[in-house]
C-alpha cells in the first residue's frame, strides 16, 4: 500500500492546503461577484436615447467626461423626453425642467443613494461623505427644525465672528491691495459656519479650522488649492471600474484625504486601518468640549440656575437624537462638507459679480445703513436687506454651484486665454477638463436615485436603481427677461410684484433650483443666506472692492457638472470708513433674542 494522503483538495493542486483553497477561490467568487454587479450597474438603461458629442467623434463615455454640460446640452436639444449621459460611473437620465415640481416629493426617489457611488463613500478616506450617507436624517432634521428656529440668536453669533475674523483676514490696509479672495473667502466662511456649527471657542481653534477646511477644500492642482475629497472622488470616476480598487492606494487627492489612514498588521494577521487624521484631530477637539459643556450645566444645575438657550448644532443634535447613539463627530465633518464649499462659492461669485457691476455698490451701501440704523442687527434687519437678497439670487441664477454661463462683461482678455494655461490645469489622466464658461453651459440638480419604479405623467418608466438628474431653467428666456444679463434689481422687482415669497433667496422653485427642490431642497439656505448677508455687508461697508486688471486667468472652472470659481483669482481692496459701526458691543451670551 502506498503513502495515504490525508490532504483534502477542491480543485487546486494538493500541495495548497484546504483553508488556502478557499481562500483563493472565495476571492475569485467574490471579484467575479463584484465585477458582474458593477458591470450591471454600469450596463445602459434600455429605452432611453444616449447623448453624444457626435459631430466630435466622441463615443458617450467620452462625450460626458470630455464636456458633460454640452454633452447634456446636446442630449436636450434633440430630445422631448428623458435621455441618459454615461459618465464615469454608468448611466444618468436627465429630465427636461418641465418634470422637477412632478418629481420634488416623491418618496420612491433617494437623495443620499443618487451619490453614493459618485463619492465612493465606502472608501477610506471619504468619511465626511460616508456620515451622512450612514445617517441621512439627523443632519438635515436638525437644521431644518432646531437651527432655522434658533437664526435670530445665530444673528448676532454670526455678527460678532464676522467682526472677529473680517479684522483677522482682511486686515485693515488702506492701500489698494491685492489678494487671492476665494482662499481669503474660504477662511471667513469656515469660522462663520464653525460659530454656528460648534460655537466658541472652537471656531476660533486654528486646528478645527484647518480640519473644517481641509476636509473638504484643500488639495493642489498645480499651485491652486481645491477641493480634495470631490477631486479625488473625480479622480476615482475617471478610472475604469475595475481599476479603482488598486488605483485608488497610488492617486495623489485620494492619498491627501487619507493622510495617516496607513494599513497595519495586527493580530491575528488582519488588516486594519488607523484612525483617519481629521476624523482623529476632530474627535479630540469635539469630545473635549463636549465635556466641558456637561460640567458647565452640572454646576448651574447644581446652584438651582437654568442652562442657556442652545446657539450651535452640537447641542441641537443633541436635542435631535434624544438619547439615541449618534457620532457627532463624523456629522460635524458631514456638515462641514455640505455647507463651508457651497457657501464659500456664492460668497466668491457674489464678490465677482459686485466688481463686475459696480455701479450696484452705493445703493448696496444704502439699504445696509437703512436696515440696521433702526434696531441693529437682527433677523429682520436682514430680512429688509430686499435688494441684497435679490443681487445674491441673481448671482446665484448666473453662477449656481451646479452650473452657470459667465457674463464675460469686463473680462476681454479671458477670451485670449493661451492654450498652454489650459493645459497647465488640465487634469490627470484622461479626467475632465477645466474650461472657461461657454453659452453651452446647463444647470442641472436634484440628483435622485429610484428606489420603487415611477411613472411619469408622460408614461416614461423611470426603473428601480436608475440614477437621475433635472435640467434647470435658469436662463430659460420664456421664464427670464433678458436671461443672459445681470440684473442686480431683478428679483426686488418680482418680489414687488408678487409678494407671496416666491422670489427670495432662499425660495426654491421648478425652474430656479439653485439650493435644489422639493423634499430634499437644501435645509442649510437659511443659514447661507444669513451668513452671506452679514458677511457681505461687513465687506461693502468696510471695504472698497475692484477687479485686479493683472489677472487674467479665468474666473470659473467646470468639473463634470460642477462649477466652481478659480481658487486662484486675484481682486484688489482696501479698507474704507464704514458710514456705521457695525460691530455688536456686547457678548451675543447675554443678548435676549426672542425667536
Ligand atoms: C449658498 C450655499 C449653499 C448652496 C448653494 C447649497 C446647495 C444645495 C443643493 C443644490 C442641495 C441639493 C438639494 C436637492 O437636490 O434638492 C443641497 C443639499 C443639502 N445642503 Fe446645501 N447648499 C448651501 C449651503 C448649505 C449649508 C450652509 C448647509 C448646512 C448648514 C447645507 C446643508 C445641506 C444638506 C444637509 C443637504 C442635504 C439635504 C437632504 O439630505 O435632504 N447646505 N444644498
Amino acid at each position: 500500500m502506498g503513502p495515504v494522503n490525508n490532504q483534502k483538495r477542491l480543485f487546486l493542486p494538493d500541495a495548497i492546503s484546504i483553508y488556502v483553497q478557499f481562500v483563493i477561490i472565495g476571492s475569485i467568487l467574490y471579484g467575479v461577484c463584484y465585477v458582474w454587479k458593477t458591470l450591471n450597474s454600469e450596463r445602459r438603461l434600455s429605452g432611453f436615447a444616449v447623448a453624444t458629442l457626435a459631430e466630435e467623434g466622441l463615443g458617450p463615455k467620452e462625450s460626458y467626461l470630455k464636456d458633460s454640460n454640452k454633452t447634456i446640452a446636446a442630449g436636450l436639444k434633440s430630445n422631448s423626453g428623458p435621455f441618459q449621459i454615461i459618465t464615469g460611473t454608468g448611466p444618468k437620465l436627465v429630465l427636461q425642467n418641465r418634470f422637477a415640481d412632478e418629481l420634488r416629493n416623491r418618496s420612491e426617489l433617494d437623495f443620499n443613494e443618487a451619490f453614493r457611488k459618485d463619492f465612493f463613500a465606502h472608501y477610506p478616506g471619504f468619511d465626511g461623505f460616508r456620515a451622512s450617507l450612514d445617517n441621512p436624517t439627523l443632519i438635515p432634521s436638525t437644521l431644518r427644525i432646531k437651527m432655522t428656529q434658533s437664526l435670530g440668536l445665530v444673528t448676532n453669533h454670526l455678527v460678532d465672528e464676522a467682526t472677529a475674523a473680517l479684522h483677522e483676514l482682511y486686515g485693515e490696509n488702506r492701500e489698494w491691495h491685492s489678494i487671492a479672495v476665494k482662499q481669503h473667502n474660504l477662511n471667513f466662511i469656515a469660522r462663520l459656519s464653525s460659530r454656528v456649527f460648534l460655537g466658541r471657542p472652537i471656531c476660533r481653534n486654528e486646528k478645527w479650522i484647518e480640519i473644517a477646511k481641509n476636509h473638504t477644500v484643500s488639495g493642489y492642482i498645480t499651485d491652486w488649492p481645491a477641493v480634495d475629497s470631490f477631486l479625488a472622488a473625480r479622480d476615482l470616476r475617471a478610472q475604469p471600474f475595475f481599476l479603482r480598487r488598486i488605483k485608488h492606494y497610488f492617486m495623489p487627492h485620494n492619498k491627501n484625504i487619507r493622510k495617516d489612514c496607513s494599513l497595519k498588521l495586527s493580530p491575528p494577521l488582519l488588516l486594519t486601518r488607523t484612525p483617519e487624521r481629521h476624523y482623529a484631530d476632530a474627535k479630540q477637539i469635539i469630545n473635549t468640549e463636549v465635556e466641558r459643556r456637561k460640567i458647565r450645566a452640572q454646576i448651574i444645575l447644581a446652584s438651582g440656575g437654568k442652562p442657556a438657550k442652545v446657539s450651535d448644532a452640537i447641542g441641537w443634535m443633541v436635542e435631535m437624537a434624544g438619547g439615541k447613539e449618534v457620532d457627532y463627530v463624523a456629522a460635524q465633518l458631514s456638515l462641514t462638507v455640505a455647507s463651508i464649499h457651497a457657501t464659500t462659492e456664492a460668497l466668491t461669485s457674489a464678490l465677482l459679480d459686485l466688481v463686475t457691476y459696480p455701479e450696484i455698490i452705493p445703493s448696496l451701501r444704502q439699504e445696509i445703513i437703512e436696515a440696521l440704523s433702526t434696531g441693529g442687527w437682527s433677523k429682520q434687519a436682514l430680512f429688509k436687506m430686499k435688494l441684497m437678497d435679490s443681487f445674491l439670487k441673481e448671482s446665484q441664477r448666473l453662477h449656481p454651484v451646479r452650473s452657470a454661463v459667465w457674463l464675460q462683461r469686463s473680462y476681454a482678455k479671458l477670451l485670449m486665454i493661451s492654450f498652454d494655461s489650459l493645459v497647465m490645469v488640465r487634469m490627470i489622466y484622461h479626467g475632465p477638463i477645466w474650461l472657461i464658461y461657454d453659452a453651452n453651459t446647463i444647470s442641472v440638480s436634484m440628483n435622485r436615485k429610484v428606489m420603487r419604479r415611477v411613472t411619469l405623467s408622460d408614461g416614461t418608466v423611470l426603473p428601480v436603481g436608475a440614477r437621475l438628474m433635472v435640467a434647470g431653467g435658469f436662463r430659460d428666456p420664456k421664464i427670464y427677461e433678458n436671461p443672459d444679463k445681470f440684473d442686480a434689481h431683478r428679483f426686488f422687482k418680482l418680489r414687488e410684484e408678487n409678494p407671496n415669497g416666491a422670489y427670495q433667496y432662499v425660495s426654491t422653485s421648478g425652474d430656479m433650483f439653485g439650493f435644489g427642490h422639493g423634499n430634499h431642497a437644501c435645509p442649510g439656505r437659511f443659514l447661507a443666506s444669513s451668513e452671506l448677508k452679514i458677511a457681505l455687508a461687513h465687506m461693502i461697508l468696510k471695504y472698497d472692492w475692484k477687479l485686479d486688471q493683472e489677472d487674467t486667468m479665468p474666473k470659473f472652472f467646470q468639473n463634470e457638472t460642477a462649477h466652481m470659481t478659480n481658487p486662484g483669482m486675484k481682486l484688489m481692496m482696501r479698507r474704507r470708513t464704514e458710514e456705521i459701526d457695525l460691530d455688536l458691543k456686547v457678548d451675543p451670551d447675554l443678548i435676549d433674542v426672542k425667536e
